[in-house]
């Protein structure tokens, strides 16, 4: 017989690549998706897609993938969510096996997650889940010759239930494939231990990991405090009002999006709210979104009563591999960035990569910068992985975008682990930093981090090579890969001495001695301390613009 063996319709989040794979396994055939279809053709991730050409574009590209592939899959095959919606493809659909796997509303809303990334729910999931359910369940009703509900089962079960009904063969295991089962895979855990007398920490990375926020708040909060940029005010409120239906009393205090958040009258403005709202030591700070907003988070936690426990859920790559980990928390001054701050590691760390789903890629981009920092400094993988593939690097469904944020967080945690609060070790982190920062207070904290700090690490590399301690290569290798994945490398010639002045403030610096990180070769990062200012200048001329 030609065409598909099973069409598994049904919602995003629902299981179908699971389920697909579990059942194509026991059939003894092989799978295939039409979402990985259209992301193959047009090269790039489904959310941008909808943000480049819009939905009517994507759905005209997953029209053509269904119809090719039910031409020409005969395993089982599973359709994006809203393939239903395109009568042409229901008409296709009509007289074959298909499948609904159905699930209820708040199920969808706990295993999507943060998953609000996904381009239709990128505002209060919760509402549009059920809107999105109203208007899609009959068309997945109507082309269904079975509908097998998931809520309860597992994807065993799921898989089975769907044998059953379409009494379909079992056959041999397709080769390389284990008939065990597709148990989810669980996230990684990386810990980060306790030093200067604080408690170690776990940094989660995975999917659907908001289900770990509960046990991660414990029994002693009564009241937990969602903070969260605009950009993210559905999802604020959808992982507040998980909490309050888990039983706390839950809050959401708004912040501004990106630099604007970090600074005292928004701390000021959180007091405030947690003042109001009865917050006591042991409730409890959940930061959910970028670095900004977890500094600010993690400051507020530090300052309100003198410390309370606090929990980052970081919604970019840089919040992720970066300033999420290992308790350095702040605002901005007037006078510089993050003069004012304390060190007060979070209680864990939930990085959920569906959220990076919906990042601009200017800012996926920016976190870039601080995952090939730590290539320089410490995991030449990550260099290789970046050079192997830039375009991929620079996407949340890049082929090494796991392993990328898994190894910078594992160089953080390292060090953060042995020096929390900056004593040596620690500064090593600040690669490329000490101009990075100044070239942001230039700019009145507009710019994006990770843009100031690819330039500042060319600005290192340089200082490096000039002290005579780095090699040619590597001092250029900076630049091409930071430029592969559309990183800036060049600044403004004249503001050599507005920079020079910025730079006297950073927290490196001792007395009147400048002290930059540069590198003796990779992962060999150590201290420059005041470095003949001629020898400076040279080097700023070869990032000048
Ligand atoms: N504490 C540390 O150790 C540390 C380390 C590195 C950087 N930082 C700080 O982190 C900040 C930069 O963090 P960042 O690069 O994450 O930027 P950011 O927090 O400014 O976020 C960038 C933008 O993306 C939005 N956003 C966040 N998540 C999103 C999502 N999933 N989908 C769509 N939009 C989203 C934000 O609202 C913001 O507008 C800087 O202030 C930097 O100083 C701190
Ligand atoms: O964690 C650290 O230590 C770092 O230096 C990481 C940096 O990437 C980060 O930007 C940090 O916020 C800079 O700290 P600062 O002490 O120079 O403000």
């Amino acid at each position: 017989m030609s065409g598909p063996l099973v069409v598994l319709v049904g919602p995003m989040g629902v299981g179908k690549s699971t389920v697909g794979e579990l059942l194509a396994a026991r059939l003894g055939t092989t799978y295939r998706d039409t979402d990985a279809d259209v992301v193959a053709e047009a090269g790039k991730p489904i959310a941008e897609i909808f943000y480049d050409e819009g939905e009517e574009h994507f759905r005209a590209l997953e029209r053509r993938a269904v119809a090719t592939a039910v031409a020409e899959h005969p395993g089982v095959l599973s359709l994006g969510g809203g393939a239903v919606l395109d009568g042409t493809t229901r008409e296709l659909l009509a007289g074959l096996p298909v499948v609904y796997l159905s699930m209820d509303v708040d199920e969808a809303v706990r295993r999507v997650g943060l998953g609000a990334a996904r381009p239709l729910l990128a505002v209060n999931p919760r509402r549009q889940w059920r809107e999105l359910m109203d208007a899609r369940r009959h068309l997945y009703e109507e082309v269904a010759r079975t509908v097998v509900a998931t809520d309860e089962n597992t994807p065993e079960e799921v898989a089975q239930a769907i044998i059953d009904a379409l009494e379909l063969p079992e056959g041999q295991a397709a080769p390389g494939v284990e008939n065990t089962g597709m148990t989810q895979q669980g996230p990684t855990r990386i810990q980060v231990a306790g030093s200067a007398g604080s408690d170690p920490y776990e940094v989660l990375v995975g999917h659907q990991l908001l289900g770990e926020l509960p046990q991660l708040i414990g029994d002693r909060a009564r009241r937990v405090a969602v903070l969260h940029p605009e950009a993210l005010a559905e999802t604020g409120e959808a992982v507040r009002q998980d909490l309050a239906d888990q039983g706390y009393e839950a809050i959401a205090i708004q912040l501004p999006n990106a630099e604007e958040a970090k600074t005292v009258e928004v701390a000021a403005y959180c007091w405030k709210a947690l003042g109001q709202t009865g917050f006591t030591r042991t409730d409890v700070i959940v930061g959910v979104g970028g670095g900004a907003t977890t500094d600010v988070a993690g400051f507020v936690a530090a300052s309100w009563l003198r410390g309370v426990r606090w929990i980052a859920v970081p919604t970019t790559v840089l919040g992720m591999v970066d300033a999420a980990v290992g308790g350095k928390t702040g605002i901005n001054t007037a006078e510089g960035k993050n003069l004012v701050g304390a060190f007060h590691p979070p209680a864990g760390v939930l990085c959920d990569l569906a959220a990076l789903e919906s990042l601009p890629v200017h800012d996926y981009v920016s976190g870039m910068a601080e995952i090939i920092k730590a290539g320089f400094i410490a995991d030449p993988v990550i260099l290789d992985l970046v050079e192997a593939d830039p375009e991929g690097a620079r996407t949340p469904s890049g082929p090494h975008t796991a392993e990328l944020i898994e190894r910078s967080i594992r160089v953080k945690a390292e060090v953060v682990s042995s020096d929390l609060k900056e004593s040596g070790l620690r500064e090593i982190l600040n690669y490329g930093h000490t101009l990075g920062h100044a070239i942001e207070k230039n700019e009145r904290y507009k710019w994006r981090h990770g843009a100031a700090v690819s330039i500042g690490m060319v600005f290192a590399a340089e200082l490096g090579r000039l002290a005579g301690r780095l090699d040619d290569a590597t001092a250029d290798r900076h630049r091409t890969i930071l430029e592969s994945v559309g990183l800036p490398l060049a600044y403004r010639g004249d503001q050599w001495p507005k920079l020079l002045e910025n730079m006297k403030v950073d927290k490196k610096s001792r007395g009147d001695l400048l002290r930059f990180i540069v590198l003796d070769g990779i992962g060999k990062p150590t201290v420059l301390e005041g470095p003949d200012p001629a020898v400076l200048l040279a080097a700023y001329g070869e990032v000048s613009a």
